[in-house]
């Protein structure tokens, strides 16, 4: 029923095209921010995004050759979203409660909202898709929708999980975008929050070191991750973090990337490749913080990052090894560490 918004909004292209095409779209999302009357005018000729108890929409996306089973975030323009609550015999008003995450090429106001007080298999049908957990959602979607949609949970649930103020006890005010909240009785604004993260790939020269909390799916490792203590810098908490959990004294690392993660309440992810030297690799396991931790080949990596959803992996059976989704840092830190070795081999 609705277009996709991968027709809509391609931030890739910013890169290649001029600066100041850049400069005036983030000028434009900068005065929608702060100015309530041009975000609600905005959102008149917007997009939204929409979910259900945090749940994105998602639709299927036409299959080709190389992307069987992919799915696509609807564009959902505001006036037509408004025909469906008047179809369901609901208030326009909930439009309003919408938050601003972002701006196309073509300066469309791009906005998500939460229909969790709307019947679920209705707005389904009438707006054809599915509400999909966000985790799910990170294996179905690829390109700069991934992002988009973690960006867009992330500030409904922090709307959704700060209505008060911790000072004085009464409800918070959001500005009509959604970039902050206010209390009038104490004063105070609050602005989105993310917990810095610092996640590293620990090799000692030919295999790379991966955990699993017992809360992880069957088979799943990941990345060693753990947050920053209030004061520290990435250095310190990732030498830190490797020392509590696996008891490693790291040799050297480098900081390769960063991502904001929307899991548990909103990560900021430092990711870093770290080295150990191959006669410091005896994992002494913290078992409160995880189940295992191991030292895989590349041929073991390669095969995980073959896998392109995750594996069955039944109870009672010796599970596939399979790691985070392609958008996750963990996942890219892992195919940098495969590059890495293939190049040193050749
Ligand atoms: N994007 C990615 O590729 C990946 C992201 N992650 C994220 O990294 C996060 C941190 O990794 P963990 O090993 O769980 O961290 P961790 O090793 O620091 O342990 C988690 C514990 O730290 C404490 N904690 C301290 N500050 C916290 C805060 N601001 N929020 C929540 N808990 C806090 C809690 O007791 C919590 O149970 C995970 O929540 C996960 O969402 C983890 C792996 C891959
Ligand atoms: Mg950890």
């Amino acid at each position: 029923m609705f277009k996709s918004l991968r027709t809509l909004f391609r931030p890739e292209l910013v890169l290649t095209r001029s600066s100041s095409s850049y400069v005036t779209r983030m000028r434009h999302l900068m005065k929608l921010k702060e100015d309530d009357g041009a975000c609600l005018e905005a959102l008149r000729s917007g997009h939204l995004l929409l979910y259900h108890w945090l749940a994105p929409l998602l639709q299927k996306a036409p299959a080709t050759a190389s992307t069987p089973g992919l799915f696509q975030l609807p564009a959902i323009n505001t006036s037509d979203f408004e025909g469906v609550l008047d179809k369901l015999g609901k208030s326009r008003a909930l439009v309003n409660e919408a938050v601003l995450i972002a701006c196309t090429e073509q300066h469309e106001a791009q906005f998500s909202l939460d229909v969790g007080v709307l019947d679920k298999s209705e707005v389904e049908r009438l707006c054809g898709g599915a509400f999909i957990d966000l985790r799910k959602a990170f294996f179905l979607l690829r390109g700069p929708e991934a992002p988009l949609v973690a960006r867009g949970q992330a500030l409904l649930r922090w709307h959704q999980t700060h209505g008060f103020c911790s000072a004085s006890g009464h409800p918070t005010f959001r500005n009509q975008s959604g970039s902050q909240r206010v209390c009038h009785s104490s004063g105070q604004t609050y602005y989105p929050k993310m917990a810095p993260v610092v996640i590293t790939l620990i090799s000692d020269g030919t295999q790379c070191l991966l955990g699993r909390q017992a809360t992880f799916p069957r088979g799943m490792y990941s990345a060693l991750a753990g947050f920053c203590d209030m004061g520290e810098t990435i250095e310190e908490t990732l030498r830190r973090e490797v020392a509590e959990e696996v008891g490693l004294e790291l040799d050297s690392w480098r900081v390769s990337g960063t991502q904001h993660w929307p899991f548990p309440q909103s990560s900021f992810m430092v990711a870093c490749h770290a080295t150990v030297t191959p006669g410091n690799t005896q994992v002494s396991l913290n078992h409160e913080e995880l189940e295992d931790a191991r030292w895989f080949s590349l041929q073991e990596i390669e095969e995980a990052l073959r896998l392109k959803k995750p594996p069955r992996n039944p109870e009672g059976e010796t599970p596939t090894l399979w790691v985070p989704p392609s958008y996750a840092i963990a996942h890219q830190l892992v195919q940098e560490w495969v590059q890495q070795q293939r190049s040193a081999a050749r």
